[in-house]
């Protein structure tokens, strides 16, 4: 993902690398002119106006060039860094909910903030790598050209700086590996915090087990992580640049011993050179930090295994503008199959299906059976949220099969399922922000207009019971209008009195509408009000009843 994103940013690249090049060879001009005059000196004490002409000209360049690069790479690092995020949405956006799942949802947090901001940092800190890297090659170019003797003495020093470095970047990065599994822990310990703050508050024993068996021994391996990679670096760092000094020396006193045919404007260049490198090599020995950093954030996410983005066009349509699937009556389901990769204990993986069974259009099917027989999966995997591993869902005889199928399918979709999000906004069938007028009435019709307000389609407030949220859920359920709706023990949480009229009104209210309306529940005392009842046991449909058409004919009230 990444390299793509900068290979499309070569050009700019280049030219700030252009920059950068004459930048640093301004550079180089600056210390040959101060060199030559300072040879000068000892014959004249005259200001060669020329001279300082060249050396002023030069002192510009550094700048000019050097605020050019710097400002064409910064600029450049923030659009990387916006395009990476950009990219990173999409990748979420079309990625199955199964691998969201499977992947966990604390491990994509902890990609999206902590690996994502510190890409962002490795890239920010670019500009600075780059012009110092390029300052640091052309010093080594013009040490060679001022004396290839004195150079090998340096060549040798820098390959065995470059050598420990590589060593301990190698040590660095594998520390730095474990770290991030370490802060994936962290997050993990922090959401059950957050999550778990009721039953901690009341539950000492586990406060005292979350907080010295999870929390601290993870804030404890983290701990001695950092140090360990921040010792490594330092380290790096402060021997790299006394290298540096010790390079001086070596040259200082070799010269004198071994290459007395060496002039002394030679040698004072060399060391003027040397000096004038350090800054920028210090810079770029830091920024090898960040780029571990980078580096092991960047592998992080890609080992998350996103989808790539090609098909983002196709999930962010409508579903009107792809498959046009609005006329159908029933969804046909033969030999469905699914089972999870992963059911938590290691030989043990749960299976749905072969399911077989017809879903009729303006009937209300009821799913129920034991916790755990597998509703919800089946649910899930009706809604094209879990692939089957065999068998098809066809509406009438039309084979869900391909991505814009399934995206005009899904879009004829709307869920409530038992551990629902819920969002602020409402949206209407054309996928913008509902108007508050259309909404007030289903908000007084479920009794929650004394609750919540709506302002330009979106909720005043979400901070509700968990009857209240599922209140505001069948609100937008409402709204959105779908053909196919499912609600998952919906009324679980809901008072006699509303529980009564989910069942008496507001399903056969949707069902006048021609909807076909999925009811997962438990409550047998209104399975007699089901069109079609479908009962699971261990992930196997073992009853498929259709139900004594003669219904109770309600009065519409929830009109
Ligand atoms: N994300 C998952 N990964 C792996 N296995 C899962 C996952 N979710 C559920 N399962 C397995 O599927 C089984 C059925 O779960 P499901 O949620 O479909 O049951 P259910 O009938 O809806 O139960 P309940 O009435 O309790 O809501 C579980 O017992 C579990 O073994």
């Amino acid at each position: 993902m990444f390299k793509s994103i900068l290979l499309r940013f070569k050009w700019p690249i280049l030219t700030a690398t252009f920059f950068s090049i004459l930048g640093a060879l301004a550079g180089l001009g600056m210390l040959k002119i101060i060199t030559t005059q300072l040879a000068a000196l000892s014959e004249s004490h005259h200001i060669n106006w020329n001279d300082f002409a060249l050396f002023v000209s030069a002192v510009l360049g550094v700048l000019l060039f050097g605020l050019g690069s710097r400002y064409l790479l910064a600029k450049l690092s923030a659009q990387v860094v916006y395009e990476f995020r950009d990219e990173l949405a999409r990748r979420l956006l079309c990625t199955q909910y199964a691998t969201i799942e499977r992947l966990g949802g604390h491990r994509i947090l902890a990609a999206m903030k902590t690996d994502a901001a510190k890409l962002s940092d490795g890239l920010l800190i670019m500009p600075g790598f780059i012009y110092s890297f390029v300052t640091v090659l052309l010093c080594l170019g013009y040490l060679v050209f001022l004396s290839w003797q004195l150079f090998s003495v340096v060549f040798v020093l820098i390959t065995a700086i470059v050598l420990l470095a590589r060593l301990f970047l190698g040590i660095g990065l594998r520390h730095y590996r474990i770290l991030r599994g370490h802060e994936d822990e962290l997050f993990d310990g922090l959401t059950t915090l957050v999550n778990g703050a009721k039953e901690l508050s009341i539950n000492a024993k586990r406060r005292k087990f979350v907080y010295q068996s999870i929390l601290l021994r993870n804030f404890a391996d983290i701990k001695e992580r950092s140090i360990k990679v921040s010792v490594l670096f330092t380290m790096l760092n402060s021997m790299a640049s006394t290298l540096v000094f010790f390079v001086i020396g070596v040259i200082v006193f070799g010269a004198a011993n071994y290459w007395p045919e060496i002039s002394l404007n030679t040698i004072v260049s060399f060391v003027l050179t040397i000096l004038y490198m350090i800054n920028p090599l210090e810079s770029v020995v830091g920024s090898l930090n960040q780029m571990s950093d980078f580096s092991a954030s960047y592998r992080n996410i890609e080992n998350l295994d996103l989808n790539n983005s090609s098909n983002f066009a196709i999930r962010i349509q409508n579903d009107a503008n792809t498959v046009d699937i609005k006329q159908w009556n029933e969804i046909k389901i033969s030999q469905l199959c699914f089972e999870y990769e992963n059911s938590g204990l290691d030989d043990y993986h749960f299976s749905v299906g072969p399911i077989t069974t017809q879903l009729k259009r303006g009937e209300a099917v009821y799913l129920t059976g034991g916790n755990g027989s597998g509703k919800s999966t089946f649910a899930k995997l009706l809604l094209g949220l879990y692939q089957a591993t065999s068998g098809t869902i066809s509406l009438d005889d039309k084979p869900i099969r391909q991505v814009d199928e399934l995206q005009s399918y899904q879009g004829l979709c709307s869920a409530i399922f038992s551990d629902f999000h819920l969002f602020n906004h409402v949206l209407a069938p054309d996928g913008e922000l509902a108007k508050d007028e259309d909404i007030v009435p289903f908000l007084q019709q479920l009794e929650m207009d004394n609750k919540v307000a709506t302002h330009h389609g979106c909720f005043s407030s979400t901070a509700l019971s968990q009857g209240q949220k599922k209140r505001l859920a069948l609100v937008m359920s409402y709204i959105e209008d779908c053909p196919i709706c499912l609600y998952d023990e919906w009324a679980a949480d809901q008072d006699p009195r509303f529980r009564e009229l989910f069942y008496t009104e507001i399903i056969p209210q949707l069902k006048r509408q021609n909807k076909l309306v999925l009811v997962i529940t438990h409550d047998d005392k209104y399975f007699e009000l089901a069109d079609q009842l479908l009962r699971f046991e261990s992930g196997h449909l073992v009853e498929d009843i259709r139900l004594s058409e003669s219904k109770v004919n309600f009065d519409p009230i929830f009109a």
